[in-house]
């Protein structure tokens, strides 16, 4: 059987042309995420870290190249088999929690099934909170949780509907060490242990160092990779990136 990347960048290229230009914010990349993998992403700032993210869960199309989930490439999909396709096979994790303050965890890791028209499966939820955690506090509302514990919240919304893969755009930004380092342990073992697909944008070398391999991005292209290297040897490279 052949077994397909989670995720495949192939020659992805996006430019924005504005009134002052062409911006070419990914130029030419080709990677591909593999199943079970945590890879986060960094890059200087206007490196195309966000651009990769979004397009590679097909919130914005490339100029040129293809994007494939699962060995399905989103290029030829309509807009309507593409928001399926998301809902179904990609899950999203912010810096900001996006929780609704008036639900409780397991209501607000159930909201995605009840937007989609699915039936709420309350042992699937349980499930998902389960993998976070926070099996015990299911009927607290956010207000009631730490930081950190939203977060994970935020991570059982997203793993709730069994995504082939989870993105995640710096989801430790806001939350002070130890809850991060919570979050980032969390994250590695879902892959590790779940077999789940992590890619996350960050800034941190630190909350880098939790994933597998680190993907730098410069100018619009892959110019380096480094896999199982500590948070030092991250920065260092990042570094050179920036200099
Ligand atoms: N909608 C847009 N229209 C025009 N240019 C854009 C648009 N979105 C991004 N860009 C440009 O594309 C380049 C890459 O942007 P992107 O947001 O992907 O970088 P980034 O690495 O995520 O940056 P940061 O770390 O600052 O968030 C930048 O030069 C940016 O100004």
């Amino acid at each position: 059987m052949t077994t397909f990347p989670a995720v495949l960048l192939d020659g992805v290229t996006r430019t924005y042309r504005s009134r002052a230009g062409e911006v070419h914010a990914l130029r030419g990349v080709t990677h591909a995420f593999e199943r079970g993998t945590f890879t986060a992403v960094m890059g200087p700032s206007g490196s195309g870290k966000s651009t990769l993210l979004q397009v590679a869960a097909g919130l914005d199309r490339p100029t040129r190249g293809d994007v494939r989930i699962g060995g399905k490439p989103l290029g030829p999909m309509s807009q309507t088999a593409l928001t399926r396709m998301r809902r179904t096979s990609m899950a999203f994790v912010f810096q900001s929690y996006n929780l609704l303050d008036a639900l409780s965890a397991a209501d607000n890791v159930a909201l995605p099934a009840r937007l989609a028209g699915r039936r709420v499966d309350r042992d699937a939820v349980r499930h998902a909170l389960g993998q976070v955690g926070l099996a015990e506090q299911a009927r607290r509302r956010p207000a009631e949780l730490s930081g950190g514990q939203q977060q994970r919240v935020a991570i059982a919304r997203a793993l709730h509907l069994q995504p082939e893969v989870l993105f995640a755009d710096e989801p430790t930004g806001a939350l002070d060490r130890a809850s991060g380092r919570q979050v980032l342990q969390l994250l590695r073992s879902l892959s590790d242990e779940q077999g789940q697909t992590v890619v996350m944008v960050t800034h941190d070398p630190l909350a880098a160092s939790y994933a597998h391999g680190t993907l730098f991005l410069a100018d619009g292209q892959v110019v380096g990779r480094l896999d199982r290297a500590d948070a030092n040897q991250i920065a260092a490279a990042m570094s050179e990136l920036e200099r």
